[in-house]
């Protein structure tokens, strides 16, 4: 059977390129397309020779219809407005959306809904197998710590990130709410600044710091009188994220229309 082939959105940005990377070593996937935004420079270049290398016989393209229609899995992780088009195209190609893209409304989490009716969609805001160990770990551990150990989820990444919390930190709430029975929408704070009051008891607070070149670091905190409990994650190579997805594209190969995530993926 041939190999399943894949798209890759946003190929020109810092987890497009080691997702091209990715797949190019793979021995279970083909590369079959890369889209850019219109004003990119690397629109018509081959891929290999826009990235600094060799010609792989790619030219990357601003068409996504085209691109996506010969696929059987898109990788995209580019930003909120371009993934919610990309999960209609997808789905009408019925293929597997892998969907990493983070800062996501409810207005786009509508939207790919909508478009899981038809093909998988596989939709994590990290696709590191660390990470959604933590999301079980912080769960289990909510649930054992009573309202009297405060809740803090502190993160960390890169200086060109645009959005916060990222969407790992809002996992690791949402994992820590349903440890305690709740949504994270019940119990997460608004962002502090000036004359915030007291905590209040049972809330999940959270805190970004921006800077240099930091791939993405998360602490939960667990405080309380007299200790604190932090569980952690630092990842320190994008190439986690990568493989991540490239596993969540093959596993959705055979799987009906849905919504899924990586703890599906990796089977926790
Ligand atoms: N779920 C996960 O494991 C991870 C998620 N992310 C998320 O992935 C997203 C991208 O992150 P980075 O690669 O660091 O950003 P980046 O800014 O380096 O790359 C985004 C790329 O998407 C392209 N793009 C935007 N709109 C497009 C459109 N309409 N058509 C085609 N291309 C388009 C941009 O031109 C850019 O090259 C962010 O939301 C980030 O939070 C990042 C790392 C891991
Ligand atoms: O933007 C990033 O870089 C990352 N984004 C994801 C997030 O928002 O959590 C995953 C990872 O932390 C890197």
């Amino acid at each position: 059977m041939e190999k399943p082939g894949i798209v890759i959105t946003g190929a020109s940005g810092r987890m497009g390129q080691m997702l091209v990377r990715t797949v190019m070593e793979s021995d279970q996937a083909r590369l079959v397309g890369a889209i850019e935004r219109q004003v990119s420079p690397w629109i018509g270049r081959d891929l290999g020779e826009a990235m600094g290398g060799a010609a792989i016989g790619v030219t990357v393209t601003d068409d996504p219809i085209e691109a996506i229609a010969k696929a059987q899995a898109v990788i995209d992780f580019t930003s909120p407005a371009a993934t919610v088009g990309f999960a209609e195209l997808a789905a009408q190609a019925r293929a597997v959306h892998v969907i990493g893209t983070t800062g996501l409304e409810p207005e786009h989490l509508a939207k790919i809904k909508a478009a899981a009716r038809h093909a998988p969609i596989v939709r994590a805001g990290n696709m590191s197998l660390g990470v959604n160990l933590l999301v079980g770990l912080t769960r289990k551990v909510a649930a054992a710590l009573g309202d009297d150990w405060d809740v803090e989820v502190v993160e960390a990444h890169h200086n060109r990130k645009v959005d916060a919390p990222s969407g790992t930190a809002l996992m690791l709430g949402e994992a820590a709410a349903e440890g305690r029975g709740h949504s994270l929408d019940d119990l997460r704070t608004p962002a502090r600044e000036g004359i915030t009051g007291a905590r209040e008891k049972g809330t999940i607070g959270f805190s970004a710091i921006r800077g240099g070149d930091i791939v993405g670091e998360h602490d939960v905190m667990f405080a309380s009188a007299g200790e604190r409990l932090i569980l952690r994650h630092v990842a320190t190579d994008r190439a986690i994220f990568a493989r991540g997805a490239l596993r969540a594209a093959l596993w959705g190969q055979d799987k009906g229309p849905g919504e899924y995530d990586m703890a599906d993926v990796l089977g926790l």
